[in-house]
């Protein structure tokens, strides 16, 4: 069955996408809005492992941690502690789907500068946090920044590209969430022992804010999201200052009028999404963020410090592995970006899937072969450093297929009439997604021990099957074209219904 195995010429619409200096640097400015979100993965992390934040806001986790009986694979299971850390998320998860409406409205970049200005905000409230209130009310801050900004730069980032190089310019806002978790795991592993080191590393979280908010003022927005708000001269402008000054941009800009026009024909409205002919993208706006925290790479990320705590490792070590595994998953990131617009998001998604699959399994059959099957033998540093080396493959494995492609997909395969409700809903999935399972991620750990490996490892497979019957391959072809892959799939095609566009 050729599931997805066709190609179609990007060039076909005969548009100069050429890579110009301006187009790069606008998508490097543009993709630093990953930092935020990357940032503050990598700071909860850290910060719920320092003793003085612990003491401070969490202090019955400390005494447990002192008890003996406790076996190694509870400490941490505190669901105060847990909400601390999620309650961004259900923030976010509100915000992405608000965004569906801003960014209509307002635009892309505007979006991603209130995103920024929001985060902004929430960094200095939880920087100089008196109680769990003030704590909290950050987080809802970060995570109301984090929805907007989610919502907006993937889409910018793939309305901007040429359509040949989209897949690369894409990833960039993966590799600035990889970037973002680094400097911040950097950050905490050197704040970890002073006692206000948790306010330098919360509070820190107001620089890439600034950063991401001051770039986003120096790019345009994107041409579609212009003309899509009727400022044709803007688009004009933006899209020469993209595609270079010696092209002629004259018939891309009508294109996207002729595209726009029959999307806008009726009204645009959040439900356009549910119509039938629009399932296929439906599904998989909903399918790509779950499938993607299936792959149990949040649980890896945000427990690392804390699992290699509990498996042995002491306090700085384990944040130092935490970097470890972030460097792996930035450098793979750069692997993806250099191939994915050759080999296709198939090709990752297939190798990505096995590699993570054979790493899960391995991890839960060291965990259960060293640590007994209650958990409650002491593990050895061979053995952590182990588990450690099998962890970074993982991660790899998922820096080239899962971690970019998540944002890649939604913003590549809606038409521009529910472009921004297919980015919300993918956003909004991926939060609540990464929500449920860190709640719940703890208490799986304390009681199904290694088993909880093995059930992510279990869902891997499932996704990686679901990628090879489901997903279409979407490399090189323009955004206004997608729904041609649709209309060739052997499952989807029965959906499809061919736009009528104005000659
Ligand atoms: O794509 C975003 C996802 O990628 C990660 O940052 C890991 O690199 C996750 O923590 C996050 O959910």
């Amino acid at each position: 069955m050729a599931a997805g195995g066709f190609a179609i010429d990007a060039s076909a619409n005969g548009f100069d996408g050429r890579i110009t200096f301006s187009v790069v640097i606008t998508c490097i400015v543009a993709a630093s809005g990953g930092l935020i979100f990357g940032y503050d993965i990598g700071i909860s992390e850290g910060v719920t492992t320092m003793r003085p934040f612990l003491e401070k806001f969490f202090p019955a986790i400390l005494r447990k941690a002192a008890s003996a009986e406790t076996n190694v694979y509870c400490v941490y299971d505190s669901q105060v502690l847990t909400l601390f850390t999620s309650s961004l998320y259900l923030a976010g998860l509100l915000s992405s789907l608000l965004a569906s409406r801003v960014t209509t409205a307002l635009g892309r970049r505007n979006t991603m500068i209130l995103g920024g200005c929001i985060f902004f905000a929430g960094g200095v409230i939880n920087g100089s946090a008196e109680n769990i209130v003030m704590l909290i009310l950050g987080r809802i801050l970060l995570g109301f920044g984090v929805g907007f900004t989610n919502q907006a730069t993937p889409v910018y980032l793939s309305e901007i590209a040429p359509p040949k190089w989209r897949g690369a310019f894409n990833t960039g806002f993966q590799f600035f969430i990889g970037v973002g978790v680094v400097a911040a795991n950097l950050i905490n592993y050197f704040t970890a022992n002073h006692s206000w080191g948790w306010r330098l590393s919360l509070g820190l979280a107001a620089v890439p804010a600034a950063f991401m908010t001051i770039g986003a003022f120096l790019i345009p927005d994107t041409p579609s999201s212009l003309v899509e708000r009727g400022k044709i001269d803007h688009a004009r402008q933006a899209l020469q200052k993209v595609r270079g000054h010696t092209t002629n941009v004259g018939p891309e800009l009508e294109e996207l009028i002729r595209f726009s026009k029959t999307d806008m024909m009726d009204q645009e409205r959040f439900v356009t999404i549910f119509e039938r002919q629009y399932r296929p993208q439906l599904v998989m706006a909903f399918a790509v963020p779950l499938s993607q925290q299936l792959t149990g790479i949040n649980i890896v990320a945000f427990y690392a410090p804390n699992l290699f705590q509990s498996v042995g490792f002491g306090n700085r070590s384990a944040l130092l592995s935490a970097v470890i595994l972030g460097l792996v998953n930035l450098g793979s990131i750069l692997v993806s970006a250099s191939i994915v617009d050759r080999f296709g998001r198939r090709f990752l998604f297939i190798a990505g899937g096995i590699q993570m699959l054979l790493c899960m399994t391995a991890v839960a059959v060291v965990l259960a072969l060293v640590s007994g099957v209650e958990g409650t033998e002491s593990i050895s540093k061979g053995n952590t450093i182990l588990i450690l080396v099998l962890l970074c493959f993982y991660a790899a494995g998922f820096g080239w297929s899962w971690g970019p492609l998540c944002w890649l997909i939604p913003s590549e395969i809606f038409p521009l009439k529910i472009r921004s409700p297919g980015q919300s809903i993918a956003v909004a999935v991926q939060l609540l997604t990464v929500f449920v399972l860190s709640q719940t991620f703890l208490r799986m750990l304390c009681h199904f021990k290694f088993g909880t490996f093995l059930f992510y490892a279990a869902w891997i497979a499932l996704i990686t099957i679901f990628i090879i019957l489901f997903m279409p391959e979407t490399k090189g072809i323009p955004l206004d074209s997608m729904y041609i892959i649709w209309g060739k799939h052997w499952y989807w095609r029965r959906f499809v219904v061919e736009p009528q566009v104005d000659q």
